[in-house]
């Protein structure tokens, strides 16, 4: 399940996006960036949220780890800044959480806004307290190893999204999304016509229902076999 291929690297220091797109990527819901282009990827349904009742829209810190492995996800920790996300590729492995409460702390106090895991967390009680959203595919008491290897800002490979170092990563309710840091601008406006667009057909099923707003006989008509 785990394609990294660069173990064992270190990378201090990455390039991030402007800030102006960081806020305005983050007015968006993720619903809308997603059809916005393909080039946003949207992260597998089962990383959910597990803690925390806040939406965020940040750069990504990546890190890549072996599967159950905590050296990498907390040797992360001391070179978060503020505004970012931790995106951690544990593999999709479930039955090890790779970060908790101390770290939470420790990267909500450096000023992380949000920690996405493709694996398992704990202490979420913990975490909640450090003030820091986190999703995760579950919650698990124990750890495994501390041993590596493991990767901090390389591409990484959750679950089929690939990230890059500096990515945006926007999370709401619904889900999380990566946005390509080059792409952001282009991403951006694709999306506010879609947010427009989306008013626009609120207030056409008002007055034609939404069969009529969407032009769905229309759909059924040249899609129906015969
Ligand atoms: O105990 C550990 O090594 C890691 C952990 O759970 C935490 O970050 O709270």
């Amino acid at each position: 399940m785990n394609r990294n291929q660069q173990p064992w690297i270190l990378n201090a220091e990455i390039t991030r996006p402007d800030r102006h797109l960081v806020d305005a990527l983050g007015e968006i819901e993720t619903g809308n960036l997603a059809d916005a282009s393909p080039l946003v990827q949207v992260f597998p349904s089962a990383i959910r949220r597990l803690v925390g009742d806040r939406d965020f829209c940040g750069p990504a810190l990546t890190v890549w780890t072996n599967p159950g492995d905590l050296l990498y996800p907390l040797r992360s920790a001391d070179l978060v800044e503020a505004g970012d996300v931790v995106v951690i590729d544990g593999g999709g492995w479930t039955e090890a959480a790779l970060i908790g409460e101390i770290y939470a702390g420790v990267v909500a106090a450096r000023g992380a806004v949000g920690i996405v895991v493709d694996g398992a967390i704990r202490d979420l009680a913990g975490i909640a307290e450090a003030g820091i959203p986190a999703y995760a595919r579950c919650a698990i008491p124990g750890k495994q190893t501390l041993a590596g290897p493991g990767s901090i800002n390389t591409a990484i490979d959750c679950s089929g999204v690939r990230i890059e170092p500096g990515d945006l990563i926007r999370a709401d309710e619904t889900g999380v999304v990566v946005i390509p840091r080059k792409a952001a601008a282009e991403v951006l406006a694709a999306a506010r016509k879609v947010a427009e667009a989306e008013a626009g057909w609120i207030a056409a099923a008002r007055e034609q229902g939404l069969s009529g707003a969407l032009g769905l006989d229309a759909v059924i008509e040249a899609n129906r076999p015969g």
